[in-house]
């Protein structure tokens, strides 16, 4: 890359001297190798295992889902489209997007409308990560003049579609899984709140010095998300204390639980806690699908006090804005009674 095409970057994100070219054999953290390994449990979306789902959401809170149906084509189409407009120049990524299509950099942390939150001066540490805030529902009332746009627009369209539908078979099996009774179910997921976030993780070509990460250590407040990897890899998961690099596999899709489902499933399945590393010298895109409850709706759990999810994000904004990080769902838990 020549230093003119860092102008897609963020100014903060662009090298300050010539960035060092890969030596064959380094082999460090930031230098990532594919792992041969995969630990992630995988679940067959044309076959759901109700066991083998239920044993992954209460020891991984994450499973990989095969035979999802969405064609590679869409895939292949969709990371394409992205890495056009990411490199497009940062000035006119900021200048150019607005809701249902916000620009983002630094941060994962966004209102609904994809606006980034302010955070406490405590927490100025970024987030080496760039993306797309998508929001589904007003997407399809709508058509960009440019035709570039608007064809992402239309990709954007059918995967959310195709997520939506997946994201309702998955739920259905939880909840059957979970007993939870019908009303229940139909209130603890609105797939009219579905957004996705489309990410690019620049290179972080300083990775050692600055100790980036693409995102830090965190859970998705989400029911669910549903995410798709190019075949870089960053995303580490973490199960009984340990961390693990998920093998990234262009053919299958990262099903991880949010808070919203550990709290509807009385802590019986985890919210999963992951990352993503940065990389000295490959970019990586990622697309994550995020599905919520009905704001209103009170989520009823043995271990917390009831709450919506408009109270739920409501305490976490209040959060990042005063202590620059989410506690979650710890302000809600019930205490212990002995
Ligand atoms: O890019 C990834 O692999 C993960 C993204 C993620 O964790 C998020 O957007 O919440
Ligand atoms: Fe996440």
């Amino acid at each position: 890359m020549s230093q003119t095409e860092y102008d897609s970057y963020p100014p903060l994100f662009r090298p300050r001297r010539s960035p060092t070219l890969p030596s064959p054999d380094s082999d460090d953290f930031f230098n990532q190798q594919v792992p041969d390994f995969d630990p992630v449990p995988v679940i067959d979306s044309e076959c759901i295992n109700q066991k083998k789902l239920d044993e992954a959401c209460r020891e991984w809170g994450m499973f990989r889902l095969i035979n999802h149906g969405i064609p590679l084509t869409l895939l292949n189409k969709l990371h394409d489209h992205a890495k056009k407009l990411f490199s497009l120049a940062y000035e006119s990524k900021q200048a150019s997007f607005t809701p249902p299509i916000s620009y983002f950099w630094g941060t994962p942390g966004l209102t609904p409308s994809g606006v980034v939150i302010q955070r406490d001066v405590r927490a100025q540490n970024f987030n080496w990560l760039e993306g797309f805030h998508v929001l589904l529902t007003p997407l399809s009332q709508l058509q960009y003049e440019d035709p570039m746009l608007d064809s992402f627009r239309c990709l954007l369209e059918e995967y959310g579609r195709q997520q939506t539908r997946l994201a309702t078979t998955i739920f259905e099996a939880l909840a059957k899984n979970l007993q939870l009774d019908s009303e229940r179910t139909r209130a603890y997921l609105s797939t009219a709140t579905g957004h996705l976030r489309v990410h690019r993780y620049p290179c972080c070509f300083e990775a050692e010095q600055l100790r980036a990460w693409g995102i830090d250590v965190h859970t998705d407040s989400s029911v669910l998300s549903i995410l798709h990897e190019d075949e870089v890899g960053g995303l580490q998961v973490c199960s009984n204390n340990q961390w693990f690099d998920v093998k990234p596999q262009f053919d299958s899709l990262i099903v991880n639980l949010g808070d919203m489902m550990q709290a509807m499933s009385d802590d019986n399945y985890i919210g999963a806690k992951h990352r993503v590393k940065v990389n000295k010298h490959k970019e990586r895109i990622s697309v994550g699908y995020f599905v919520l409850p009905y704001e209103d709706t009170v989520i009823e759990s043995s271990k917390y006090k009831p709450f919506t999810y408009a109270d739920f994000r409501a305490e976490v904004q209040r959060d990042l804005k005063t202590v620059g990080y989410k506690i979650g769902l710890q302000k809600f838990k019930l205490s212990e009674t002995f």
